[in-house]
């Protein structure tokens, strides 16, 4: 008798996650899965735990209780090197590179692919020449890496992503420190590259529009997933960022074929106006 195929593992499973510090809590019993091909945010107030989260997942922070499992085997029982192959991170924070050039530092990318001894070959130079100028930053190449302003260096590092040739990309708030035209375009070169991404956001309207899910966290627990259609709702709004808001969609769904959930949030917290919404 024919039987069919099993379905492929999910690209990411997190299975009954908990992760403490002394004995502090952080994260509580987290359930969900990302599929291969898609670009999904993790939302939730300051302190919820998104940082947190992540770092458990590219395998900085071992959970105290659950599992990570990349297309289906846990990732504990990967070594660093063959876990950096598949999973590549780019963070908010960047610190010095000690005078690398940009160039340098996006070559690193081929680290976790390359022997102690191997040299760069012409096929790598191609690549990370082909990365640099897709990030928009050719006619920076040889410029010292820590002389780049906050944006060309969140890109830099998506280049060092592209060279690295991940199945994952996570991205803690990449874009916090960018102003919103970058915000924007850093996202959207995010998504031009075809890999599965997990980004952490705090501008809600930018992780409606870009993310085909969102997952939010509050206090270390998963209180919402789904399409940004279904999570972004005036009460999740106020359950868990307590502001008061309006949700419509955005002027461009029509155009782009989908629902784009977007916020108009309200002022007035100290005077109580926005209660009288
Ligand atoms: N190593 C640690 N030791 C003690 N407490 C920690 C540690 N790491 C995280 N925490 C605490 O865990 C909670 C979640 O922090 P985390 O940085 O994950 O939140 P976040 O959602 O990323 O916040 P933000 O949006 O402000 O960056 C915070 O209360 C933080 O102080």
């Amino acid at each position: 008798m024919h039987t069919p195929d099993a379905a492929p593992p999910p690209l990411l499973k997190v299975t009954n996650l908990s992760w403490s510090v002394a004995s502090t809590t952080i994260l509580q019993s987290i359930d969900f899965s990302i599929k291969a091909g898609q670009f999904i945010g993790l939302l939730g107030p300051n302190g919820a735990g998104k940082s947190s989260l992540l770092r458990c997942l590219y395998r900085y922070s071992k959970p105290g209780n659950g599992e990570v499992a990349f297309a289906g085997q846990n990732i504990w029982q990967l070594s660093a090197d063959e876990y950096a192959k598949q999973v590549a991170v780019v963070l908010q924070e960047t610190p010095s590179q000690f005078n690398l050039s940009l160039y340098d530092v996006v070559s690193l990318g081929l680290t976790p692919h390359k022997s102690l001894f191997s040299s760069t070959t012409t096929t790598d130079k191609e690549l990370i020449l082909q990365a640099i100028e897709q990030v928009g930053l050719s006619h920076h190449c040889q410029q010292s890496f820590d002389s780049l302003s906050g944006g060309e260096k969140q890109r830099a590092l998506i280049a060092r992503s592209i060279v690295q040739g991940p199945k994952l990309l996570i991205m803690d708030e990449p874009t916090s420190h960018l102003d919103i035209k970058y915000q924007i375009q850093l996202m959207e070169l995010a998504k031009s590259l075809n890999v599965t991404v997990l980004a952490s956001f705090h501008d809600l309207n930018l992780a409606a529009s870009m993310c085909d899910e969102l997952l939010v966290l509050k206090k270390g627990r998963l209180v919402a997933s789904g399409t940004p259609e279904q999570v972004i709702t005036e009460k999740m709004l106020s359950d868990v960022f307590g502001v008061c808001a309006e949700v419509s969609p955005h002027p461009q769904s029509e155009q782009l074929d989908k629902v784009i959930p977007h916020i108009t949030y309200f002022y007035g917290y100290q005077t109580g106006v926005t209660n009288g919404k």
